[in-house]
């Protein structure tokens, strides 16, 4: 069953006399215990997705398609509804982990003051948040509340907001850019955290990330994004090891560990998108086709690609 549900999300920004389109007809699904990855370069649409699902959108923000949570239309839901969902049964630890936290207060203060209610209501929640302080290994966390977030380490004040997200034990979290800036080990640490947030809280996560690796070792299914549209969708590993879409592929090789090869151009105009193929000026295999045409999704092999010509490529 699935918990979450995309269907046809479109998201667009007044800018003076034109429009911004930040994400176009996006569907998708994250089933229960499922890790969703959505992945893609910078801009291409993947955080202002987490924010329309908490509707955490800015105003202006023109948003169209349907967004199902437990079968609710998030959509349409009213503020007092909507208060009920965020932060308790859809957490999201945002993009900006320094930001996230307030550097005048002490990690202990910072924690207490996410729970809400009676003192003996917010010390249940406190109590919560220090066992799984220890169980999402940080070691002497009664220490750690009397610090400042300055005096942590990236990793540490990660591991911190993972456990403020999940003390209202949400039934999905959705975790934007959980390595961005993080140094090497953290990074590792932070596949660490959230295969044991998968495998022994079985949360559904929706992971936003640019990181290919923290993809491939905890995400069930990822969805690629280019230009506001998801160009392809499969099982994680089919996606990161024999990926069908150029846009992928070209991702894939600009890993440092396959050489840095980094596709060339740039991502188009999201005020005047291009005729055809978003991706054809830059793909080494477009046709004239693929300036002309917009390729629609098509199924192959229980995955989903939109490109002309994926066949002649495998
Ligand atoms: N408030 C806004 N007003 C106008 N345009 C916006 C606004 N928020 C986002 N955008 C545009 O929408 C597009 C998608 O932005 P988004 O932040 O979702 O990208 P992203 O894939 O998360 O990138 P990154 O990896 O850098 O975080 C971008 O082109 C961005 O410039
Ligand atoms: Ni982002």
């Amino acid at each position: 069953m699935s918990l979450l549900e995309i269907r046809d999300l479109s998201i667009e920004f007044p800018a003076r006399e034109n429009t911004v389109k930040a994400v176009s007809h996006v569907s998708f699904e994250v089933k229960e215990g499922e890790t969703f990855g959505i992945i893609g370069e910078s801009g291409s649409g993947k955080s202002v997705i987490g924010l329309a699902v908490l509707r955490l959108l800015q105003a202006n923000a023109k948003v169209s398609g349907e967004i199902y949570f437990h079968g609710q239309d998030v959509l349409s839901l009213k503020p007092s509804e909507l208060r009920k969902i965020r932060g308790k049964q859809i957490s999201l630890m945002p993009q900006n982990p320094a930001g996230a936290l307030n550097p005048v207060l002490k990690n202990g203060i910072q924690m207490g003051e996410v729970f809400e209610g009676n003192r003996a209501e917010k010390k249940e929640g406190m109590k919560k948040a220090l066992k799984l302080m220890k169980q999402l290994f940080l070691r002497d966390p009664e220490r750690l509340c009397s610090l400042y977030p300055h005096q942590l380490s990236g990793g540490m004040r990660q591991r911190l907001i993972a456990c403020i997200s999940l003390s209202f034990e949400p039934e999905i979290l959705i975790a934007d850019e959980p390595t961005k800036g993080l140094d090497p080990e953290a990074k590792a640490g932070a596949v660490d955290l959230f295969t044991r947030i998968k495998k022994e809280y079985g949360k559904t996560m929706l992971l936003i990330t640019h990181d290919l690796d923290l993809a491939l070792e905890v995400c069930d299914r990822i969805a690629v994004m280019y230009a506001g549209e998801i160009v392809e969708l499969d099982g994680a590993s089919k996606v990161l090891n024999t990926p069908l879409h150029p846009y992928t592929k070209g991702l894939i090789r600009a890993q440092p560990r396959n050489g840095l090869v980094p596709l060339s151009g740039q991502s188009p105009s999201r005020i005047r998108l291009p005729a055809g193929c978003f991706f054809h000026e830059r793909c080494r295999y477009s046709n004239i086709e693929c300036s002309r045409k917009h390729p629609e999704m098509k199924n192959h092999r229980g995955g989903l690609v939109r490109c002309c010509h994926f066949r002649s490529l495998q």
